[in-house]
């Protein structure tokens, strides 16, 4: 399975492989409820890919990428959490569960951005809406672009942990941006976060804004809410929950 991990964990956004066929999966999982942004309490269902080219502190997916321990208490096996599927199955898949609606997440799904446009081009006859969880480091290439109704773009904050360089690029916040179908959403602790997703904001003309609390249990998420609530609203800005840590806690698989 060397294949396997080599190009979703490289971070290249899969640009030296476009012949490669097959996605690298984590799990494929619903129906469910989107959880969290702008289509939040839709019945969908989710893909979710290995690997990520960044390392968040907080993340609440570890195990599609933390082979060393860095954000969990303890290292996952990438021999156990990533699986290399074609797309004729994950399609079968995602047929299976009967929704109209697509979440493509990671992981960071645009780290096989090349892998992802058969299976869309396989789903784009059928009535299916996709959408894409993206921490939008990586430029969508044209293709990409095209088939994708909606890119949730969620670029990271300092409190991440990892370096500006690492986790903002001017470029492909642009892309975004002048895609016409991106919504932006930072995931926030506290009111101080708001002032520096200000400063990433005006710099990158980003909009909408959503801001999402974090929070992997209820009691955290709550919290985190009430702290920025009032700051959200005086900004104009959007604000989400994240329904599914609300009715499942932090289950795999919902
Ligand atoms: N229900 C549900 N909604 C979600 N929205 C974004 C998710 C993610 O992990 O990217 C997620 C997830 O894992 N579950
Ligand atoms: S970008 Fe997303 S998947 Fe990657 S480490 Fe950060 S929170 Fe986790
Ligand atoms: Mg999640």
């Amino acid at each position: 399975m060397s294949e396997t991990v080599c190009d979703p964990v490289s971070g290249s956004g899969g640009a030296g492989h476009p012949d490669r066929s097959g996605l690298v999966v984590n799990e494929i999982f619903g129906p469910t409820v989107q959880g969290e942004g702008p289509s939040a309490g839709r019945i969908c269902a989710f893909v979710r890919l290995g690997g990520c080219n960044l390392s968040c502190r907080w993340c609440d997916t570890p195990y599609t990428w933390d082979w060393t321990g860095i954000a969990s208490p303890v290292p996952h096996d990438p021999a156990e959490e990533l699986h290399l599927l074609a797309v004729e199955e994950v399609a079968d898949r995602i047929r299976a569960t009967g929704v109209d609606r697509v979440i493509v997440s990671g992981g960071e799904p645009l780290n096989q951005q090349h892998r992802l446009v058969p299976l869309l081009e396989l789903l784009s006859s059928e009535a299916v809406t996709v959408e894409v969880e993206t921490n939008g480091t990586h430029e969508p290439v044209a293709p990409l672009a095209r088939l994708v109704d909606r890119f949730v773009v969620s670029p990271k904050l300092s409190h991440s942990g990892d370096s500006e360089r690492r986790r903002i690029s001017a470029a492909a916040l642009r892309s975004f941006r002048e895609l016409g179908k991106s919504d932006f959403k930072f995931v926030v602790t506290s009111p101080e976060d708001l002032s520096e997703v200000d400063g990433i904001v005006a710099a990158n003309s980003l909009r909408p804004v959503w801001i999402m609390p974090e929070g992997r249990d209820v009691d955290t998420l709550v919290r985190n809410l009430s702290a920025v609530a009032d700051e959200v609203v005086r900004r104009r800005w959007n604000l989400t929950g994240r329904l599914h840590i609300l009715a499942w806690n932090d289950a795999r698989g919902v």
